[in-house]
Parts: C-alpha cells; sequence; structure tokens
C-alpha cells in the first residue's frame, strides 16, 4: 500500500534497508521518498520507545513532510522532524546541559537578531576596521573543522570573534553555532549521551544532505557510529542544488560518509523527472555540475513550453512586462497558484509586489516570504505570535497542532516545569490563544498584548526569565528593524495587524519570492528576474576570493529553471544600480549561454 505509487528506483531506496546515499535531480520524487521511507519505517519501529527522525533544512520542509504523511493517514507520533538546531536542542543540549561547562549553570538561546546586535555593540565599542555584514558567525571566514575546533582565516576578524564568544560566555548565551558546538562537545566527551541516542533512534534521515555543514555531519556521525548498527541513517540530495555553501553547506561523497559512520553505505540515485518537460530540463542541464541524464517521465514530457531570456527590459517597466508574463500564462489556463515569481534577494519582493497588486487588480499574490517577523523563525516568541496569526483549517490542523506541541514543550523548559504536565499539551496551548482577544489595529501593540498574556495564562511574569525577556525582546527588535530596512530602501513595509495576517495566510495566488525560499517547490510557469552581478552571485560571493563566483550562479541558476514545469521566463533587467551608482552587470553565465530562446 505505502509502496502503490512509487516507481521501481523509488521502491528499491523506501525498502533498502542499510545506510543510505540518494542522490536525485530535481523533480525525481525525493521528498517523496522521504515521505514513504517514513511511512514504511515507522511500520516497522522494532520497540517502543524508538523513533525516527527527519531533519530537514527549513520548518517548513518538515511541515511538508508531515503534511504528507497525514494525507497517507500515517500516525506520526513516533517521527521526530525538524532542523538540526532544533534537534540538538531537544535531545542533546537541553537533557545534557549539566554535563558541559559552557551550559550547567543553564544558559540562553539567543536568536540571529540578537546575535547581530551583540556584533554592533563590540564594533562600535572597538575599531576593528570591520564592516558587520563581513562578519557573520557561520560566514565562510569562520569555519568548523572536522574535529569540530574553528579556525578565524582572517587575522583580522580573531579579535571581534574572541570578543564575541566572551561576551556570549559571560551572559550565559548560546547562539545557533554554538548549540551545534556545545551539541558536539558534549557528544565526544560523554559517550553514553551518544550510545543512549543511538538506543533512541532507529532511522536518522537528512534531506537537502548537500547544504549540511560540517559541524552538523559531525553530531550524526557521532550518534550512528555509537550505535554500531542499531541507527540506519539516509543521506538524500541533490548536489548540483547546493546553494548554502556560502554558509558552510558541503556535499559530502560516499567515501567521505562511510569514513564518518565508519560503516558502508550504499548509493543509489532516481534519474526520471517528474515535473518539467524535457525542453525546460535540457536548458536547466546548461547549469548542471554533475553528468547525470535527466529524463522528463511526466504526461507533459514533449510539449514544447516556452523559454525566454529578457535582457533589453528597463527596470521601470519591469512589473508591466511581469504583469504581461502573468496574464498570458492565465489565458492559458494556469491558476495563479501555479506561477512562481523568483528573486534572487528578498528586498526586491515587496515594490513589484505593490506594483503588480495595481496593474492586475483581479490577480492574488501571495509574497508570504516577505514577512517583517521571518529573521526569527527559532524564537519561541515567534512561534506563539504565528498562532495568533493563523487562523485554524482543516489543512493547518496538524501543523497547528505541531507548533502548539513544541511551544508548549519550550514554554515548560523555559520556565524549568516538567514537559509531561498537561498544562503544557497543545490542547491547552490552542485553548489559550484562542481564547485572547485585543482590539489593537497595529502589529507591534498587538503581539505584544497578546503574547503578555498569553504568559500571563501559564502564571508567567516575564521579568522573572531572562532567557524569555530576551527572546521576547528580540523577537520585536527583529520586525522593527526589517520594518526600519525596507524603509530606509524606500519599500516600506506594512504595520497593521491585518498586514501581517495576510502573511501567514494559506498560499493563495501568485507565488513571489526568493529563491533560496523556492526550494523545493514547483510551479508551471517561473519567472525570475533581478539575475544580476551583486544579486546573483551576491556581492559577498564575489568578493570573498574562496568562492568560486561562477559555482554560486550556476547552483542558484539551476535551482530557479528547475522549479518551472513548462514554461522559464529569465529576466535581466537593466537601470539597476549599485549603491555608489554604478550599474550592475548582467549575470555572466546567464548572458554568455547560447541558447534558442523563444519570443517573450
Ligand atoms: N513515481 C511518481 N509518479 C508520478 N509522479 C511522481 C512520482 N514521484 C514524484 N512525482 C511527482 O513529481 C514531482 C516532484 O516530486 P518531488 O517534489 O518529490 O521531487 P524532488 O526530487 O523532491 O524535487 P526537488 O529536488 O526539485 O525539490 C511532484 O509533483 C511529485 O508528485
Amino acid at each position: 500500500m505505502i509502496l502503490e505509487d512509487l516507481n521501481d528506483e523509488q521502491k528499491k531506496a523506501v525498502c533498502f534497508d542499510d545506510h543510505l546515499l540518494l542522490t536525485a535531480c530535481p523533480g525525481s520524487g525525493k521528498t517523496r521518498v522521504i515521505s514513504h521511507i517514513i511511512a514504511y519505517e515507522l511500520g516497522r519501529l522494532n520497540s517502543l520507545n524508538r523513533r525516527i527522525v527527519a531533519l530537514t533544512f527549513t520548518i517548513r520542509a518538515a511541515e511538508e513532510i508531515e503534511r504528507r504523511l497525514h494525507l497517507m493517514e500515517i500516525e506520526t507520533s513516533r517521527l521526530w522532524s525538524g532542523n538540526i538546531h532544533a534537534f540538538c536542542l531537544n535531545w542533546i543540549l537541553r537533557p545534557y546541559a549539566g554535563f558541559h561547562p559552557r551550559t550547567q549553570r543553564g544558559f540562553v538561546i539567543i536568536d540571529a537578531v540578537k546575535t547581530n546586535e551583540i556584533l554592533e555593540v563590540l564594533l562600535q565599542k572597538d575599531d576593528y576596521s570591520i564592516i558587520r555584514e563581513d562578519f557573520k558567525f557561520n560566514s565562510p571566514i569562520v569555519k568548523i573543522q572536522p574535529n569540530g575546533s574553528f579556525i578565524v582565516k582572517k587575522p583580522t576578524h580573531m579579535p571581534l570573534f574572541e570578543a564575541y564568544r566572551t561576551e556570549l560566555e559571560i551572559n550565559r548565551f548560546v547562539d545557533f553555532e554554538h548549540l551545534l558546538f556545545y551539541s558536539l562537545e558534549l557528544l565526544r566527551s560523554c559517550p553514553k549521551i551518544a550510545v543512549t541516542l543511538s538506543g533512541v533512534f532507529q532511522n536518522i534521515l537528512i534531506d537537502e544532505f548537500q547544504d549540511t555543514q560540517e559541524l552538523q555531519y559531525q553530531i550524526i556521525f557521532e550518534i550512528v557510529t555509537a550505535g554500531r548498527g542499531r541507527t540506519k541513517v539516509s543521506f538524500v540530495g541533490d548536489c548540483d542544488q547546493a546553494i548554502f555553501s556560502s554558509l558552510g553547506g558541503v556535499a559530502k561523497s560516499k567515501e567521505e560518509i562511510e569514513a564518518g559512520i565508519k560503516a558502508k553505505v550504499e548509493s543509489l540515485d532516481l534519474s526520471g523527472n517528474y515535473r518539467s518537460n524535457q525542453r525546460v530540463i535540457n536548458y536547466y542541464r546548461n547549469f548542471q555540475t554533475t553528468p547525470i541524464e535527466i529524463t522528463a517521465r511526466s504526461l507533459i514530457r514533449d510539449n514544447p513550453g516556452k523559454i525566454t531570456l529578457n535582457k533589453t527590459l528597463k527596470r521601470e517597466n519591469l512589473a508591466d512586462e511581469i504583469a504581461k508574463l502573468i496574464q498570458q500564462s492565465l489565458n492559458q489556463g494556469i491558476v495563479e497558484e501555479e506561477i512562481g515569481i523568483l528573486v534572487p534577494q528578498w528586498l526586491l519582493i515587496l515594490p513589484l509586489a505593490r506594483k503588480l497588486k495595481h496593474l492586475l487588480p483581479g490577480v492574488s499574490f501571495d509574497a508570504s516570504g516577505i514577512a517583517p517577523m521571518s529573521d526569527s523563525r527559532d524564537n519561541l516568541f515567534y512561534k506563539i505570535a504565528r498562532l495568533f496569526l493563523t487562523a485554524p483549517s482543516q489543512r493547518l490542523y496538524k501543523v497547528r497542532q505541531r507548533w502548539a506541541t513544541e511551544i508548549g514543550l519550550e514554554l515548560a523548559l523555559s520556565i524549568g516545569c516538567n514537559q509531561e504536565n498537561p498544562q503544557f499539551s497543545a490542547r491547552q496551548v490552542l485553548k489559550i490563544v484562542n481564547s485572547i482577544q485585543s482590539s489593537e489595529t497595529q502589529a507591534d501593540p498587538y503581539l505584544r498584548e497578546c503574547l503578555t498574556n498569553f504568559l500571563f495564562a501559564f502564571h508567567v511574569k516575564i521579568s522573572d526569565f531572562p532567557a524569555l525577556s530576551i527572546s521576547f525582546e528580540s523577537y520585536f527588535r527583529g520586525i522593527q528593524r526589517r520594518i526600519e530596512r525596507a524603509k530606509k530602501e524606500g519599500d516600506p513595509l506594512p504595520e497593521d495587524i491585518e498586514s501581517f495576517r495576510n502573511f501567514y495566510r494559506e498560499a493563495t495566488g501568485v507565488v513571489i519570492s526568493t529563491v533560496h525560499g523556492a526550494k523545493g517547490e514547483e510551479y508551471e510557469t517561473i519567472i525570475a528576474f533581478g539575475l544580476l552581478k551583486g544579486f546573483l552571485p551576491h556581492w559577498n560571493d564575489i568578493i570573498d576570493k574562496s568562492i568560486d563566483e561562477n559555482d554560486v550562479s550556476r547552483k542558484l541558476l539551476y535551482v530557479i529553471c528547475s522549479r518551472a514545469k513548462n514554461n522559464l521566463h529569465l529576466i535581466m533587467e537593466g537601470g539597476r544600480t549599485t549603491r555608489k551608482g554604478d550599474p550592475l552587470e548582467f549575470n555572466n553565465l546567464l548572458s554568455n549561454l547560447q541558447f534558442e530562446y523563444d519570443e517573450p
């Protein structure tokens, strides 16, 4: 039954009974295979205490897998899914904090907003002649070694890095990188932890393994090795879609993985593509770095579709041109949700969305990726606010339950209560959220009131818990910063609560998203613009000489083009400039590519 809608290659991957490296081209059914592996393995769990773990790159991907399992009517209480940071916090750092010198007297997890604030203060205090953007903790400048130690590649950055770490230590802060770092140290210094965890996890699946960082591999390796065969691991991904290498993502080879887990790994691949027509596939294979053949297998395989490249458009005519392309697709009977507009930078989204709404008043647009709060997805208050901002619905039923469970657990831990207490159950969390009302119309006061009342309902006074106060303030400052940044760029974000709710509405309408946000998605028509040097590749990748900017471009273009089923419209608009006023050049690869494009 579980294997019913799979092809032979997919079935083999699902039923494979050992460590697995599954590499597969876009649209070949990786997400489908992962959901089926989980369903299959949940049915085979050999003891009540055993669990399946699915590590995904984003929370959204974890939710998509859970949604598919829900559709398959699979009971998922013995599945743990989420990103590696949540995994380490939940399974390693919180339960074993007492064994690490940096966490044994308590710790506070800080988000990216707080990290940036600390760096900003340090940069003001001492003149390190480094710009803040230049220094991101998990940037190529701070490299993590296989043995878990750090290297700061630029000597000029060393004092700042040390000062930053001291600041974390004094305040008992743990940022996301240190969360992984301390987890690995715990696994290595107390081998019993890894042995215990391997006793719990029957399978660990890693989605998008090509974007996994060294530290993350080491954590997985420690657990799998400690199990001596009790924990099976499956790495699933596509090396051509590795678009997070500037954040330290590496696609390890079969041999490297075998060395890491000290066991044999079988490598399988999926070759058919069920998404795109062959012409689209042949086009994006120009950006492929691996030699894998990709054959269209869907019913639309022989469609010619439409592939265009516009090099003559001026920035001021961009919205008109995109509106024309959207209308063209709609006229062909393509529904709004099947049209995706992709951009290399989120700041390009809002101005376009505004103009398109004006030009196509009858069309709905979903630009939820630019929500002002999307920088703090791991923050507890982001999660609680998300419950206040979404209405219960059939589609979101499972997802809201999951958010509520997570919130209950996290809240109980933050205030030192027993997580098993029914007071922190998903049911109770949802009941409290549904009982709280506010008449505020602006997002900031509305959310402050709701979140404070939420805590109050749990008898929690925020000032009694420094960790909670820091997360609370950090959440609101994060929103404020994004709003201020957009204002500075001349495209202010809305601040009323209805607009905030809109960011969370069920995805309806033409989607406008960043390339990174569109990973794993598929659309009949893709329209991509801003394909210019400085955006794609990003300036940071151009400036950093250790990065091959063409390689970055190749992978981003591969991801963009492989989202399309039938139609692909690429735009390199003229008239955009750097802050100094120099014109942005066309993306190198795209402008040199010879192809018989269709007329726009
Ligand atoms: N065996 C199959 N038969 C028919 N359709 C399939 C099959 N396997 C996958 N598909 C369809 O192909 C499309 C792509 O599948 P999926 O999203 O799982 O691919 P993917 O490999 O994860 O792609 P990407 O790497 O681009 O994210 C989906 O619409 C899916 O329903």
